[in-house]
């Protein structure tokens, strides 16, 4: 079972995510990227690695660099190729490449600058080089800040499936820099917002209610309420890993919306749609398919529908064809013996998985198809 704290340190703001030996800090605060002490208490091995991409370690990395020298003596960069298209075994190898060049050792510490591709990639080299090396999430989206680089899930995409190979391994902490938002794109914080829209349905109905209320300020990205959301987004998600790390039950409800959206982002070969964007539609999929099956007033879901759609996000999807999505959703890892296990809500706040039968998926995708 995992306790959270919230300890205002100097304008960092702490939560704890509880795992036994690998429980670690997440810090959230502005300007923390270029501060020492957010790394406190990060092994202080000889060599660093930064791994990053193109568009982000020209913004960041030098301050990340300059901030980590007075704990490891030499800080390397490595710079993959951009985009969702990469999270895969080339990208990957390029990691491994270069870490063997840079004679990184058992000991040497990666840090993951950039989105959720970054931070899943770094995650799943520093799991596998050496059997295992340390690892810091420094998230630089909203998507990753309020999701990815917590709860250690790491891995690259298959042609055929989403996050297919892969490994749980947790960072030894995670900091989080809200100043980094000011560079993001405005259709990459959309894409943030789905997965902060996603915690309220599945957890908390109240938070549900204040992302409605503040979505405006959010779009508008004022700092405070980037602040909440973020931190309420962690704590959430920091209370259900710290129960269940490895998704033996309860941590499929954070895969609200992902069925449908990882067939999305497949079908459509990745890159074309956003995760977030893919999420965003596969949450208004999910819910009216609670909606079909009676589990959820269709109010509830008109409501969710109504916020993806409000945030700016698809709340239809392309048209690949009921078969090919119903094919490529039964690979999802949470399929059992070729039974797609869905991910639904019983009421705005509480999520339930549920196989579904095949002509409901049927009619949820002709009405929500263009
Ligand atoms: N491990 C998990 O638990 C988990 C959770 C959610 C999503 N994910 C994965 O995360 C990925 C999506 O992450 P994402 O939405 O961050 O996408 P991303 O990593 O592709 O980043 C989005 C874009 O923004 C750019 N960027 C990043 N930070 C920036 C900044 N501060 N200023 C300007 N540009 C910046 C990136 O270079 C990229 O072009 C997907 O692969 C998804 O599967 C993993
Ligand atoms: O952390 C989790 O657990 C999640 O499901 C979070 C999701 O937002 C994320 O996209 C995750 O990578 C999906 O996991 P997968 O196991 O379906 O690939
Ligand atoms: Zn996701």
């Amino acid at each position: 079972m995992s306790s959270i704290s919230v300890t205002p340190l100097s304008g960092i703001e702490t939560i704890d995510i509880a795992l036994g030996e690998r429980s670690y800090p997440i810090r959230i605060g502005s300007g923390l990227l270029r501060a020492p002490e957010s790394f406190a208490g990060v092994p202080r091995s000889p060599l660093a690695v930064i791994v990053s991409n193109t568009t982000v370690a020209p913004l960041y990395a030098q301050s990340l660099r300059d901030a980590l020298r007075g704990r490891h003596a030499q800080v390397e960069l490595i710079t993959l190729p951009d985009g969702e298209s990469h999270k895969d075994w080339a990208a990957l190898n390029l990691i491994f490449d270069a870490l063997l060049a840079r004679g990184a050792d058992r000991k040497t510490i990666l840090y993951a600058l950039g989105g959720g591709v970054v931070g899943d990639m770094t995650g799943f080299a520093a799991a596998s080089y050496m059997r295992g090396v340390p690892f810091v999430q420094v998230p630089t989206t909203l998507l990753a800040q309020v999701d990815s680089s917590v709860g250690g899930k790491t891995g690259i995409n298959h042609p055929r499936g989403k996050n297919m190979i892969g490994a749980f391994h947790q960072p030894v902490c995670v900091v989080v820099d809200l100043e980094t938002l000011s560079t993001l794109p405005m259709r990459e914080l959309r894409a943030g917002l789905a997965e902060v829209i996603k915690y309220g349905p599945i957890a908390d109905a109240s938070f549900l209610g204040w992302v409605e209320a503040n979505l405006d300020a959010l779009l508008a990205r004022d700092v405070a309420t980037l602040r909440h959301a973020v931190r309420r987004s962690c704590e959430i998600k920091a209370a259900v890993v710290g129960q269940d790390e490895r998704e033996a039950g309860l941590r499929a409800i954070l895969n609200f919306g992902h069925t449908f959206g990882h067939a999305i982002e497949a079908g459509l070969g990745y890159g074309e749609w956003l995760h977030g964007e893919a999420v965003g539609c596969g949450m208004a999929m999910a819910a009216e398919t609670s909606a079909r099956l009676g589990l959820l007033p269709e109010g509830d879901a008109e409501r969710l529908i109504r916020l993806i759609d409000r945030a700016g996000l698809p709340v239809k999807g392309p048209d690949l064809g009921a078969d090919r999505y119903l094919e490529l959703m039964r690979l999802d890892k949470k399929a059992e013996a070729g039974e797609i296990k869905f991910v639904l809500l019983d009421a705005i706040g509480h999520a339930v998985l549920r196989s579904v039968p095949d002509a409901t998926l049927r009619q949820v995708l002709a009405s929500r198809c263009t």
